[in-house]
Order: structure tokens, then sequence, then C-alpha cells
């Protein structure tokens, strides 16, 4: 019997955090239709004739904040992630990494697999929302990837985990250690979305942002719905914590451009919350199971500083799934509870 592949696809990162890196990283990353989802020839024009130019050097510069001796925090926890995965489910599993943009490359990992002879591949989109931009990406190139081998495997994908009890409880016990009960307000802060993808992921077409809070609640009209997904995920971990649905915010980070994305914006909040004279908060960032880029940068140093200019005092980040054997054990459930599906 060959062994059962597990394919394990974060984001990505960039080579290094030098510009020319940035550049190829944010090139690729950008260029993804499903990322950019707009007509091919303003999408070429906009980010290799404007965004990868301009933000590329900025972007550089805050990479090389959080780059330290292992390199990217991103690639770093993901790869411990792979070993323990392989570690706890032992020789009957060949378990890989890829990053949908830059490296490890997903067709670099299937080609590992392929010549590793595996019955099966199961892949774990490491996103625990479902947005186009992010699965459906992984998704979509895996299919086309694989679609063109002479034997095709069986292949599962996991579509979304923003419920999974597992998760759930390692975001709640890395938050109790710093005493959830005596900040001032609990936040909740999802990597942002332009609101059209949330409006062409609503396959009713009759549901998403068709009144103020209809993507607040996940229901069986909107389960695919990203920020339905986000606030159900805030619900359990708050739910978890018993923090009362007024002491805590759900909110978006990380908007690019000018179109408007799933709201509200993080920094809305963070000016709303200091005009009510609230000076302490929590912040948690579960729609990342690695602390990266979005979490020990933008919510720690730019959220931290401008929540202290608007007379707050402490921005406190709840660390990530990282290496929490917790997680892991978790992540180890859903591979079983999924294999086969
Ligand atoms: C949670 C999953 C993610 C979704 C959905 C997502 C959508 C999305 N992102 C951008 C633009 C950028 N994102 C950047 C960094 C970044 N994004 C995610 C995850 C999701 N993005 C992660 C994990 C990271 C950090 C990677 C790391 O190396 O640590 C960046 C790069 C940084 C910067 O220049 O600001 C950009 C750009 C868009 C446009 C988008 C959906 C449309
Ligand atoms: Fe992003
Ligand atoms: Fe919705």
């Amino acid at each position: 019997m060959g062994k059962k592949g597990v394919l394990l696809v974060n984001l990505g990162t960039p080579d290094s955090p030098e510009v020319g890196d940035v550049k190829r990283y944010l090139d690729q990353f950008l260029m993804d239709e499903r990322v950019i989802d707009i007509n091919a020839f303003s999408r070429t024009m906009l980010v290799k004739g404007v965004i990868v130019p301009f933000r590329s050097p900025k972007t550089a510069k805050l990479y090389k904040e959080i780059w330290d001796e292992n390199g990217s925090p991103l690639l770093y926890y993901s790869k411990i992630q792979t070993a323990m995965v392989q570690e706890q489910l032992g020789p009957d599993y060949h378990v890989e990494l890829a990053m949908r943009y830059q490296n490890p490359s997903i067709p670099a990992a299937l080609a590992k697999m392929k010549a590793g002879l595996v019955e099966s591949i199961q892949v774990i989109p490491m996103f625990p929302q479902y947005a186009s931009a992010s699965t459906g990406s992984v998704i979509q190139l895996v299919m086309e990837l694989v679609s063109k081998w002479q034997t095709i495997p069986p292949v599962s994908f996991v579509n979304s985990f923003h419920d999974n009890p597992g998760m759930i409880a390692t975001f709640a016990d890395n938050a109790r250690k710093y005493q959830p009960e005596t900040y001032d307000q609990i936040l909740f802060s999802f990597h942002g979305l332009p609101e059209r993808q949330l409006i062409k992921c609503d396959h009713s077409q009759s549901h998403c942002l068709k009144s103020a809070d209809c993507c607040q609640t996940l229901t069986d009209v909107n389960k695919f719905c990203y920020s339905a997904q986000c606030h159900d995920t805030a619900k359990l971990i708050a739910a978890e914590l018993q923090i009362p649905s007024a002491q805590y915010s759900v909110c978006f980070q990380s908007r690019l451009g000018k179109d408007p994305w799933v709201q509200p914006y993080t920094s809305d909040v963070l000016k709303q919350l200091a005009a009510a004279g609230k000076k302490r908060l929590l912040v948690f960032c579960p729609a990342f199971v690695a602390d990266c880029l979005e979490t020990l940068y933008e919510v720690t140093v730019e959220y931290g500083e401008e929540f202290r200019k608007l007379g707050g005092e402490e921005v406190q980040l709840v660390s990530s799934l990282n290496d929490n054997p917790q997680w892991i054990s978790a992540l180890v459930k859903m591979i079983k509870d999924n294999q086969g599906a």
C-alpha cells in the first residue's frame, strides 16, 4: 500500500526580505485572478505598473522588521507544523508543505508526492475561513496541476475549518494567560477582503451585503460567506472564554486599494474604542494559523502605535496557533476525520 498524502498549503511569503524577492512575491500573489479579481488588462496595469513598483520597497522594510534568524515567521511555523503533523501521523502518511505563492511551491510539493507514489492526496488550505482569494485559489491550482497527471489519485480538499473545536480551544487557551477579563475590549481582527468578493461567493445572489447585518450570522444560505464564517469563529472563541457579546468586536484589517472591503475596518474600531475611553485591547487574529506579517507587524506595531496616538495604552496580540501541540492534534484529527472524504 502507498502512503496517504497530505498537503498543507499556506499563503506564502517572500524568499527574503530584500526588495527583489518581495517584488517577485507580490507580483505572483497579486496577479492571481482570484486576489485582484478585475479584468486581466486592468490587473496587469495596476499590479505591474503601480502596486508592485511602489509597494515592494515599503513592504520589504516591514518584512525586515519581522524577519529573524529563523527567516519569515509564516514559513518557519508552517515548517514546524508540517514536521509535527508528520510525526503524529506516522509512516503511513507522506506530509508535504507548500505555499500558494513562492516557496516551497505547490508544483514542487505535488511532484514529491507523485514520486513518493502516494495512494491519495488530502489538501488542507491553512485558512480557517473560506475565501476565493485564499482557499479557492489553492484548490484551483492543485486541481489544475493534478488534472494533467496520467494517473489521478483520489484527491480531497478541506474547504474551511472556521468552527473546528480544537482550533477554537487553542486560540482560547492562548488567550487565557493574558487574563482576557482584565482588558477593556477584546478584538477579533480578521484579514479583510473586497466586498465584491463576498457578493461573488454568494451563490444565492440574494444574501450577502443585502442588509446591515446579513453577513454576521452563519446560516445554511450563507455557509460559504467569509464574513459569516469569521463572525462564527469569533462567537465560538468568545463563548469558550465566556466573553459577553458587548465585550468583543469583530473587525477586518489589511485593506488594499480604494474599493470597499468587508467592514468594520480595524482602524475605525480602534478610533471608536479610543473615543469611548477604552485603554487596553486584547486582539485575536483567527484568520491565520501562524503568526505572520499581518499579526506581528500590522497588529502589534501599526495598530499599537495608532491606538496609543488616539489615547489608548495597550494593544496585546494573542499569539497564533503556531506550534501549539493542541492545534497540531486538532489538525491531525481533521486529517484522519476527512480521510477518504
Ligand atoms: C487569511 C487569508 C488571507 C486572505 C483571504 C488574503 C486576502 C488578500 N490579501 C491581499 C493582499 C496582501 N496580503 C498580504 C499578506 C498576507 N495575507 C495573508 C493572508 C490572506 N490574504 C497572509 C498570511 C499574509 C502575510 C504573509 C507573510 O509573509 O507573513 C500582503 C503582503 C504584505 C503587504 O504588502 O501588505 C498583501 C499585499 C489581498 C489583495 C487579498 C484579497 C483580495
Ligand atoms: Fe493578504
Ligand atoms: Fe455574507
